[in-house]
């Protein structure tokens, strides 16, 4: 407040109840005493972080977390460390784990699936133009505002696309072609997870599930896809999902295209909600 880039520290927090556990810590809940602000506690434990040999992966998340400010990505307002723990200070959703929601109505209307689906979209398209590929978009990763306005949670896999860095300012032209193609590849595989995602939303489970990770490893590399007679699903909706479960990356449906398609515009509010 009056010296923003006074250091924070753990003292300047309420901590209220834990929200749920990851791998690396905990998150909680917690209180900015000053401001009464309430946001969400990330704390992970340097020993794990030393272990699993992640300190480049979290410097990379909080980097990227940081520089992002979009309605669909959540804000890393900052962050601070002590002996033994990091913590990161996120924006808090008020309404928890997209997938828990799911799972709560089996699968979502068309309206609220498309709603999610062009949210989703959006954030992408702000993180592309980042230069930012999160490859690891999956519900247990969506969070949920006090409205109900999805948003993308843990960066801690995204990476800054390579291409961009080694190239002078963006231009592709000095690129080899298998660095121009790879470029292509690494940003398309967020569209295909928009794929899965639609799926997901509208059939209740992922369109590739297999009982062993060996029959979906394979289903997916024969894009094994069917459309189960229930819930009834429009054309539309079937059209984008197969514009987008492409092998060929590059012939997956562009961003802006999913933006513009004739399901989203029907189905889609605009306003995130
Ligand atoms: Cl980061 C971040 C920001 N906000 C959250 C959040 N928010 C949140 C809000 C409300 C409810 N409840 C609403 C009433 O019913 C019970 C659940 C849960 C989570 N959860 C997690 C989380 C949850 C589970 C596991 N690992 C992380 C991470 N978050």
């Amino acid at each position: 407040e009056d010296n923003p880039k006074r250091q924070w520290l753990l003292q300047d927090f309420e901590i209220g109840k834990p929200l749920g556990k990851g791998k690396f810590g905990r998150v909680y809940v917690a209180r900015e005493i000053k401001s009464k602000y309430v946001v969400a506690l990330k704390v992970i434990f340097k020993e794990q972080i030393e272990k699993c040999r992640i300190q480049h992966q979290l410097r990379r998340e909080m980097e990227i977390q940081t520089n992002l400010n979009h309605p669909n990505v959540l804000r890393l307002y900052g962050w601070f460390h002590d002996a033994e723990r990091v913590f990161l200070i996120l924006e808090y959703a008020h309404n928890g784990e997209l997938y828990k929601e799911l799972k709560r109505k089996d699968h979502f209307s068309e309206k609220q699936a498309a709603t999610y689906i062009l949210s989703l979209t959006k954030a992408l398209a702000y993180c592309h133009e980042k230069n930012v590929i999160h490859r690891d978009i999956k519900p247990e990763n969506l969070l949920l505002d006090h409205e109900g306005r999805l948003k993308i949670a843990d960066f801690g896999w995204s990476v800054q696309s390579r291409s961009k860095r080694h190239t002078m300012c963006g231009t592709l032209d000095y690129l080899a072609p298998e660095m121009v193609e790879s470029k292509a590849h690494d940003y398309a595989v967020d569209n295909w997870t928009l794929g899965i995602l639609s799926y997901e939303f509208l059939y209740g489970a992922p369109p590739f599930e297999a009982e062993s990770q060996a029959d979906t490893f394979k289903r997916i590399m024969k894009v094994d896809l069917s459309f189960p007679s229930t819930p009834s699903v429009s054309l539309e909706a079937k059209h984008l999902i197969n514009q987008l479960l492409v092998k060929d990356s590059t012939k997956r449906l562009s961003l802006q295209k999913i933006v513009e398609h004739p399901w989203i515009i029907k189905n889609a509010d605009p306003t995130g909600i």
